[in-house]
Protein backbone atom coordinates (compact mmCIF):
# COMPACT_ATOMS: atom_id res chain seq x y z
CA UNK A 1 0.00 0.00 0.00
CA UNK A 2 1.68 3.29 -1.13
CA UNK A 3 1.56 5.81 1.82
CA UNK A 4 1.68 9.50 1.66
CA UNK A 5 2.34 12.72 3.37
CA UNK A 6 3.84 13.23 6.39
CA UNK A 7 4.51 10.17 9.06
CA UNK A 8 1.69 9.56 11.85
CA UNK A 9 4.42 9.05 14.22
CA UNK A 10 8.37 10.22 14.41
CA UNK A 11 10.62 9.29 16.90
CA UNK A 12 14.37 10.90 16.16
CA UNK A 13 16.69 10.08 18.81
CA UNK A 14 14.31 9.34 21.56
CA UNK A 15 15.30 7.67 25.00
CA UNK A 16 12.40 5.88 26.59
CA UNK A 17 12.44 6.31 30.41
CA UNK A 18 10.63 4.92 33.62
CA UNK A 19 11.11 7.64 36.06
CA UNK A 20 15.05 7.93 35.71
CA UNK A 21 15.79 4.49 34.33
CA UNK A 22 16.23 4.58 30.49
CA UNK A 23 14.27 1.72 29.17
CA UNK A 24 15.34 1.86 25.24
CA UNK A 25 17.69 4.38 23.85
CA UNK A 26 18.55 6.41 20.83
CA UNK A 27 15.02 5.11 19.02
CA UNK A 28 14.80 6.47 15.61
CA UNK A 29 11.54 5.40 13.96
CA UNK A 30 8.10 6.33 11.67
CA UNK A 31 5.21 5.05 11.31
CA UNK A 32 3.09 6.25 8.14
CA UNK A 33 -0.45 7.20 7.92
CA UNK A 34 -2.70 3.92 7.23
CA UNK A 35 0.07 1.71 8.22
CA UNK A 36 -0.05 -1.14 10.48
CA UNK A 37 2.96 -2.03 12.72
CA UNK A 38 3.56 -4.96 15.48
CA UNK A 39 5.10 -3.92 18.63
CA UNK A 40 7.07 -7.30 19.61
CA UNK A 41 9.75 -8.06 22.42
CA UNK A 42 9.67 -9.53 26.13
CA UNK A 43 7.83 -9.08 28.93
CA UNK A 44 9.36 -5.72 30.78
CA UNK A 45 11.42 -4.71 26.93
CA UNK A 46 9.58 -1.57 27.10
CA UNK A 47 6.59 -1.88 24.62
CA UNK A 48 4.03 -0.26 27.07
CA UNK A 49 6.84 2.56 28.03
CA UNK A 50 7.24 3.49 23.98
CA UNK A 51 3.34 3.73 23.97
CA UNK A 52 2.55 5.66 26.98
CA UNK A 53 5.32 7.60 25.92
CA UNK A 54 3.39 8.65 22.33
CA UNK A 55 0.24 9.52 24.27
CA UNK A 56 2.31 11.69 26.93
CA UNK A 57 0.99 9.34 30.05
CA UNK A 58 5.27 9.11 30.27
CA UNK A 59 7.24 12.37 30.18
CA UNK A 60 9.78 12.69 27.14
CA UNK A 61 13.29 13.94 28.27
CA UNK A 62 15.47 13.21 25.17
CA UNK A 63 15.13 13.34 21.68
CA UNK A 64 11.59 14.60 19.78
CA UNK A 65 8.75 12.47 18.94
CA UNK A 66 5.83 14.06 16.60
CA UNK A 67 2.37 12.37 16.50
CA UNK A 68 -0.60 13.29 14.79
CA UNK A 69 1.17 16.78 14.33
CA UNK A 70 1.79 17.54 17.98
CA UNK A 71 5.90 18.39 19.00
CA UNK A 72 5.55 15.19 22.22
CA UNK A 73 8.69 16.50 23.37
CA UNK A 74 7.19 20.80 23.52
CA UNK A 75 3.21 19.57 24.39
CA UNK A 76 1.78 21.95 26.82
CA UNK A 77 0.04 20.22 29.30
CA UNK A 78 -3.49 21.49 28.56
CA UNK A 79 -2.68 20.53 24.65
CA UNK A 80 -2.86 16.67 25.86
CA UNK A 81 -6.42 15.95 25.54
CA UNK A 82 -6.29 17.42 22.20
CA UNK A 83 -3.22 14.89 21.57
CA UNK A 84 -5.34 12.14 22.65
CA UNK A 85 -8.76 13.27 20.85
CA UNK A 86 -6.72 12.19 17.70
CA UNK A 87 -5.32 8.71 19.01
CA UNK A 88 -7.60 5.71 20.11
CA UNK A 89 -6.18 3.70 22.93
CA UNK A 90 -7.07 0.21 23.22
CA UNK A 91 -5.46 -1.80 26.60
CA UNK A 92 -5.85 -5.78 26.96
CA UNK A 93 -7.60 -4.96 30.01
CA UNK A 94 -10.98 -3.96 28.66
CA UNK A 95 -11.09 -0.57 31.36
CA UNK A 96 -15.00 0.10 30.56
CA UNK A 97 -16.99 1.45 33.44
CA UNK A 98 -18.49 -1.29 35.15
CA UNK A 99 -21.52 0.58 36.78
CA UNK A 100 -22.70 2.11 33.00
CA UNK A 101 -24.13 0.63 29.76
CA UNK A 102 -22.39 0.19 27.09
CA UNK A 103 -23.95 3.51 25.18
CA UNK A 104 -23.19 5.59 28.62
CA UNK A 105 -20.00 3.77 28.91
CA UNK A 106 -19.23 5.87 25.24
CA UNK A 107 -21.27 8.70 25.47
CA UNK A 108 -19.19 9.29 28.58
CA UNK A 109 -15.86 9.74 26.39
CA UNK A 110 -18.05 11.37 23.71
CA UNK A 111 -19.14 14.14 26.80
CA UNK A 112 -15.50 14.74 27.63
CA UNK A 113 -14.28 15.18 24.39
CA UNK A 114 -17.07 17.77 23.98
CA UNK A 115 -19.83 16.19 22.01
CA UNK A 116 -23.25 18.14 23.08
CA UNK A 117 -25.73 17.40 19.91
CA UNK A 118 -27.79 13.92 21.48
CA UNK A 119 -28.89 13.27 18.06
CA UNK A 120 -25.39 13.39 16.27
CA UNK A 121 -24.06 11.24 19.40
CA UNK A 122 -26.50 8.81 19.37
CA UNK A 123 -25.62 8.05 15.46
CA UNK A 124 -22.35 8.32 16.21
CA UNK A 125 -22.98 5.27 18.80
CA UNK A 126 -24.64 3.39 16.31
CA UNK A 127 -21.47 4.14 13.85
CA UNK A 128 -19.01 2.89 16.00
CA UNK A 129 -20.97 -0.09 17.39
CA UNK A 130 -21.44 -1.55 13.76
CA UNK A 131 -18.12 -0.61 13.29
CA UNK A 132 -16.88 -3.38 15.32
CA UNK A 133 -19.16 -5.92 14.68
CA UNK A 134 -22.06 -5.21 17.86
CA UNK A 135 -25.48 -4.56 17.12
CA UNK A 136 -27.83 -4.84 19.94
CA UNK A 137 -25.50 -4.19 23.03
CA UNK A 138 -26.01 -0.67 23.48
CA UNK A 139 -28.15 -0.85 26.27
CA UNK A 140 -26.30 -4.08 27.73
CA UNK A 141 -24.28 -3.57 30.81
CA UNK A 142 -20.22 -4.72 30.62
CA UNK A 143 -20.64 -8.07 32.71
CA UNK A 144 -23.43 -9.04 30.45
CA UNK A 145 -21.08 -9.34 27.68
CA UNK A 146 -18.11 -12.06 27.15
CA UNK A 147 -14.61 -10.96 27.47
CA UNK A 148 -14.44 -10.23 23.49
CA UNK A 149 -17.17 -8.28 22.93
CA UNK A 150 -16.36 -5.97 25.59
CA UNK A 151 -12.72 -5.42 23.86
CA UNK A 152 -15.17 -4.48 20.88
CA UNK A 153 -16.87 -1.97 23.13
CA UNK A 154 -13.48 -0.76 23.94
CA UNK A 155 -12.59 -0.50 20.45
CA UNK A 156 -15.57 1.45 19.33
CA UNK A 157 -15.53 3.65 22.27
CA UNK A 158 -11.12 4.34 20.96
CA UNK A 159 -12.94 5.10 17.24
CA UNK A 160 -15.51 8.11 18.60
CA UNK A 161 -13.34 11.06 17.79
CA UNK A 162 -12.08 9.27 14.34
CA UNK A 163 -8.45 8.96 15.16
CA UNK A 164 -5.70 8.92 12.78
CA UNK A 165 -4.03 5.99 14.58
CA UNK A 166 -4.92 3.05 17.23
CA UNK A 167 -2.05 2.92 19.39
CA UNK A 168 -2.87 -1.04 21.32
CA UNK A 169 -1.49 -2.47 23.81
CA UNK A 170 -1.75 -6.05 23.98
CA UNK A 171 -5.50 -6.50 22.63
CA UNK A 172 -6.05 -9.53 22.85
CA UNK A 173 -3.90 -10.63 25.33
CA UNK A 174 -6.70 -11.84 27.45
CA UNK A 175 -9.13 -13.83 25.19
CA UNK A 176 -9.29 -16.96 23.63
CA UNK A 177 -7.32 -18.01 20.67
CA UNK A 178 -10.22 -17.12 18.24
CA UNK A 179 -11.82 -14.40 20.12
CA UNK A 180 -8.59 -12.81 19.40
CA UNK A 181 -8.76 -13.71 15.66
CA UNK A 182 -12.06 -12.06 15.25
CA UNK A 183 -10.87 -9.40 17.46
CA UNK A 184 -7.27 -8.93 15.38
CA UNK A 185 -10.00 -8.82 11.92
CA UNK A 186 -12.07 -5.84 13.54
CA UNK A 187 -8.48 -3.88 13.73
CA UNK A 188 -7.69 -4.97 9.79
CA UNK A 189 -10.51 -3.52 8.86
CA UNK A 190 -10.57 0.00 10.43
CA UNK A 191 -7.13 -0.32 8.93
CA UNK A 192 -8.37 -0.96 5.85
CA UNK A 193 -10.54 2.35 5.68
CA UNK A 194 -7.42 4.44 6.53
CA UNK A 195 -6.73 4.48 10.35
CA UNK A 196 -2.86 3.36 10.97
CA UNK A 197 -2.48 0.91 14.11
CA UNK A 198 0.49 0.35 16.21
CA UNK A 199 -0.20 -2.65 18.55
CA UNK A 200 2.18 -4.29 20.96
CA UNK A 201 1.42 -8.05 21.38
CA UNK A 202 2.72 -11.02 22.23
CA UNK A 203 0.02 -13.24 19.82
CA UNK A 204 2.56 -15.02 17.72
CA UNK A 205 0.07 -16.75 16.05
CA UNK A 206 -1.30 -13.75 15.01
CA UNK A 207 1.74 -12.20 13.76
CA UNK A 208 2.72 -15.44 11.94
CA UNK A 209 -1.11 -15.92 10.23
CA UNK A 210 -0.97 -11.69 9.56
CA UNK A 211 2.41 -11.18 8.89
CA UNK A 212 2.98 -7.15 8.56
CA UNK A 213 6.49 -4.86 9.71
CA UNK A 214 7.38 -5.30 12.94
CA UNK A 215 8.87 -3.13 15.56
CA UNK A 216 11.26 -5.37 17.71
CA UNK A 217 12.29 -4.10 21.38
CA UNK A 218 15.47 -6.11 22.79
CA UNK A 219 18.22 -5.23 25.15
CA UNK A 220 17.40 -1.27 25.44
CA UNK A 221 16.77 -0.97 21.49
CA UNK A 222 14.07 -0.94 18.65
CA UNK A 223 14.70 -2.89 15.65
CA UNK A 224 12.90 -2.44 12.68
CA UNK A 225 12.11 -5.26 10.37
CA UNK A 226 12.07 -2.92 7.54
CA UNK A 227 15.23 -1.48 7.74
CA UNK A 228 17.95 -2.49 5.48
CA UNK A 229 20.78 -4.41 6.97
CA UNK A 230 24.05 -1.64 7.63
N1 LIG B 1 5.44 2.44 36.62
C1 LIG B 1 6.72 2.02 36.53
N2 LIG B 1 7.68 2.52 37.33
C2 LIG B 1 8.97 2.12 37.22
N3 LIG B 1 9.40 1.21 36.34
C3 LIG B 1 8.49 0.68 35.51
C4 LIG B 1 7.10 1.04 35.56
N4 LIG B 1 6.44 0.34 34.61
C5 LIG B 1 7.36 -0.43 33.99
N5 LIG B 1 8.60 -0.24 34.53
C6 LIG B 1 9.85 -0.89 34.10
O1 LIG B 1 10.19 -0.45 32.79
C7 LIG B 1 10.68 -1.51 31.99
C8 LIG B 1 9.84 -1.63 30.73
O2 LIG B 1 8.52 -2.01 31.08
P1 LIG B 1 7.32 -2.03 30.03
O3 LIG B 1 6.07 -2.18 30.80
O4 LIG B 1 7.44 -0.88 29.12
O5 LIG B 1 7.65 -3.36 29.22
P2 LIG B 1 6.72 -4.19 28.22
O6 LIG B 1 7.63 -4.59 27.09
O7 LIG B 1 5.53 -3.41 27.87
O8 LIG B 1 6.36 -5.45 29.08
P3 LIG B 1 5.02 -6.36 29.04
O9 LIG B 1 5.11 -7.15 27.79
O10 LIG B 1 5.17 -7.19 30.26
O11 LIG B 1 3.85 -5.43 29.09
C9 LIG B 1 10.66 -2.75 32.86
O12 LIG B 1 11.95 -2.93 33.39
C10 LIG B 1 9.67 -2.41 33.95
O13 LIG B 1 10.02 -3.07 35.14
Amino acid sequence: MPFSGEPIVQITNASIFQEDKTVLNDVNLSVEKGEFVYLIGRTGSGKSSLLKTLYCDIPLHMGNIKVAGFDIDKIKRKEIPLLRRKLGIVFQDFQLLQDRSVAENIYFVMKATGWKDKSKMKSRLSNVLMRVGLGAVATKMPHQLSGGEQQRVVIARALVNEPSILIADEPTGNLDPEVSDGIFKTFEEINKSGTAVLMATHDFKIIENYPKRTLRCEKGSVFDSAATPA
